[in-house]
């Protein structure tokens, strides 16, 4: 079992700083995603834990091991890294087995032969192992690509968007199999994504990593319901951001008065995830607006509301029919708590 501990991770490109003191704690066994937007610094981490690129200051520590310190870089086969990259990187001329084997050192012919087809067995590809990596779809390469880095029992897996070249309607399908084949084998991974229902659906911890440093960890529940300031609500999903007057634990808002967690007094804002609110008949609503449009996607609608003393149309994600009309007067409620808004660190944080 293997834990991955980074602390004080720096590097600059140039001079300029990508990653800034960089702290991230991956226990044993679990899957961390490390999600952030595009230029944050998530692939200069992946390369440093590798391996390949050299850290300016800062440690990584591999079951208790220090692969990169102070007068410390392991080199990076030496560090029992699996690496599945965003397109599989499969070895064109070699065949499916012969890809998951290329690792496998210091085994005899036979027990080769049970570890590759024990790991593709395990990705659901059994039976495939005659077949070239040309003659696979993407979805079925990338498991081959997670098979190839499970196979030599590695001390982490390391996922560089691995799912990026897959149609949306495959991705789903193929990020639970990897996940139900990293749980499966006990592997401490990490999942580099910028795709927010990825890390959240996926991994079993998630840390947000802005302009080089983690902004919030936590699981996806804590950092989707509690997130630690504006940005990174937003970030991880959709928000409505509504200008709030603050008393005594209460916030009143255009869309009515909503329990706000912690203190706080006076003019400020308020933050809402548009899943807590609520259409309602507006002859029985407090609040009430204007439909302006509405987006249908499904599974839930999403219907934007011209709302009085609201600075721009609020979005309501409506899970079923949804019977109101553009131009028509919709009534709207609040579902649970809101989350104040930190001016200074949001304003910081767009920056
Ligand atoms: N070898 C390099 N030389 C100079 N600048 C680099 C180099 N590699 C990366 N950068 C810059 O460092 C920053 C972070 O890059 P990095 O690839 O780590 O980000 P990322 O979060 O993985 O982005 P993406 O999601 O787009 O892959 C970017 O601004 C990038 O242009």
């Amino acid at each position: 079992m293997t834990d991955l501990h980074i602390s004080e991770l720096r590097k600059s490109y140039d001079g300029t700083p990508v990653l800034d003191g960089l702290d991230l704690d991956v226990p044993s066994g679990r899957l961390v995603a490390v999600l952030g937007p595009s230029g944050c610094g998530k692939t200069t981490m992946l390369r440093i834990i590798a391996g390949f690129l050299h850290a300016d200051a800062g440690r990584v520590e591999l079951g208790g091991r220090t692969v990169v310190g102070p007068g410390v870089h392991v080199a990076p086969e030496r560090r029992g890294v699996g690496i599945v990259a965003q397109e599989g990187a499969l070895f064109p001329h070699l065949s499916v087995a012969r890809n998951v084997a290329f690792g496998l050192t210091g085994l005899s012919r036979a027990e080769r032969a049970a570890r590759t087809a024990e790991m593709l067995e395990l990705v659901g590809l059994a039976g495939h192992g005659e077949r070239m990596p040309h003659e696979l779809s993407g979805g079925q390469q990338q498991r081959v690509a997670l098979a190839r880095a499970l196979a030599p029992r590695p001390a982490l897996v390391l996922l560089d968007e691995p799912f990026n070249a897959l149609d949306s309607a495959l991705r789903a399908g193929v990020r639970a199999d990897v996940r139900d084949a990293l749980h499966a084998t006990g592997a401490t991974a990490v999942l580099v994504t910028h795709d927010q229902q990825e890390a959240l659906s996926t991994a079993d911890l998630v840390a947000v990593v802005r302009n080089g440093r983690v902004a919030q960890s936590g699981t996806p529940e804590e950092v989707y319901r509690s997130p630690v300031d504006s940005w990174v609500a937003a970030f991880v999903g959709d928000a409505v951001v509504l200008p709030a007057t603050v008393a005594e634990g209460r916030a009143r808002t255009c869309v009515g008065t909503v329990p706000v967690a912690g203190g706080g007094k006076g003019p400020g804002s308020v933050l809402l995830r548009p899943e807590q609110l609520r259409l309602v008949d507006p002859e029985a609503a407090a609040v009430s607006g204007v439909v302006r449009d509405i987006c249908f996607y499904g599974h839930d609608s999403v219907v934007s509301l011209d709302l009085e003393g609201a600075p721009g149309p609020v979005e309501v994600r409506h899970p079923g029919p949804v019977v109101v009309r553009p131009g028509e007067l919709a009534g709207v409620e609040v579902v649970g708590e809101g989350l104040l808004r930190e001016a200074d660190r949001a304003e910081d944080a767009l920056a």
